[in-house]
């Protein structure tokens, strides 16, 4: 088990990670949300001994791994945020280089190197220059460099970010594969919810440097239990009705796009009524009244008050 207990960093008063706990047992799918400066690379950098921590411990079987990081290192795969290749060499030359660095040995390298390239589905494209590849096939060969020492633990730090579609769903397929085939336990971080939400057994959630929510996602879309979730696609979009929502004492959590509002509401409140006559006050047509299940970026909304997306 990979475990970080009260990990803090601190750069000058800005507490980036503030005394974050969680842990990834073998075989895990570990989901890491949180909104742009959340600390999530922040941590990822800490439990990969790239930075040193202000405070707190990162344990690999119960060692401190911050202390002594060999053994961590051998069993811990990293893709960055960046792109971290070279343009002017090939996929294979790249791979040839990062394996190197990771000591591995020249026969067991080839092999590697081409079980790695048909895990990112390049196989077909290795002989080209990395600086001639689409961004999603940076992406991806990002992941391959990350898997050539077979590590147990992979560190996955917003894989999709500014990618095409076709390049995205297959960085999300690559992670299922890895996970089910060769059980490799994978902290994936995101702040996109679907993916965290397709992907991952348990998830924390990340806000200003703070864990402030953790489980699996039933158990984090519970925390929303005694409220429902409501979406109401009106006519025409209205200034006074809206305000008039806004400001309903029953109403929370109020969220309006165009002539759509969602909100929340106390489980057993009877609404319906309420607005019906809400919507003939401003002369306004209800198209529909959908009840709807709560999603982690509700959850995260009705923690923090504001949306996961900025
Ligand atoms: N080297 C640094 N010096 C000073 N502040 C930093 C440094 N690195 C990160 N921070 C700050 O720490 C906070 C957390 O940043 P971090 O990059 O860990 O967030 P994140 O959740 O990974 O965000 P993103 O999704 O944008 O990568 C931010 O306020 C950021 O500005």
């Amino acid at each position: 088990m990979l475990e970080v207990v009260n990990l803090s960093k601190v750069y000058k008063k800005n507490k980036a990670v503030d005394q974050v706990n969680f842990y990834i047992e073998p075989g895990e799918i570990v989901g890491l949300l949180g909104p742009n400066g959340a600390g999530k690379s922040t941590t990822i950098a800490m439990i990969s001994t790239l930075i040193t921590p202000s405070a707190g411990d990162v344990l690999f079987q119960n060692q401190n791994v911050i202390k002594d990081p060999k053994v961590l290192r051998k069993i811990l795969g990293v893709v960055p945020q960046e792109i971290a290749l070279y343009g002017d060499l090939t996929a294979r030359e790249n791979l040839e280089f990062f394996g190197s660095m990771h000591k591995i040995p020249k026969s067991r390298l080839k092999e590697r190197i081409d079980v790695v390239l048909k895990q990112i589905g390049l196989e077909n494209e290795h002989k080209k220059l990395v600086k001639h590849y689409s961004g999603g096939m940076k992406r991806r060969l990002n992941i391959g460099v990350a898997l050539l020492h077979e590590p147990q633990y992979l560190i996955m730090d917003e894989p999709t970010v500014g990618i095409d579609p076709q390049s995205r769903n297959h960085i999300l397929e690559t992670v299922k594969l890895l996970n089910k085939e060769l059980k490799t336990a994978i902290i994936y971080t995101s702040h996109y919810m679907e993916e965290v939400e397709y992907l991952c057994n348990r998830i924390y959630i990340m806000d200003q440097g703070r864990v402030i929510a953790s489980g699996t996602k039933e158990e984090i879309k519970s925390i929303l239990s005694s409220e429902k979730m409501i979406l109401v696609k009106f006519n025409q979009y209205s200034n006074g009705l809206v305000h008039e929502l806004m400001n309903h004492p029953l109403l929370s959590n109020i969220s309006v796009k165009e002539s759509e509002v969602s909100f929340t509401i106390a489980k057993g409140t009877n609404f319906l009524p309420m607005l019906m006559s809400i919507c003939e006050q401003h002369q306004i047509v209800l198209n529909s009244f959908q009840v709807k299940e709560p999603t982690l970026e509700d959850v995260f909304l009705h923690l923090t008050g504001r949306a996961l997306r900025n």
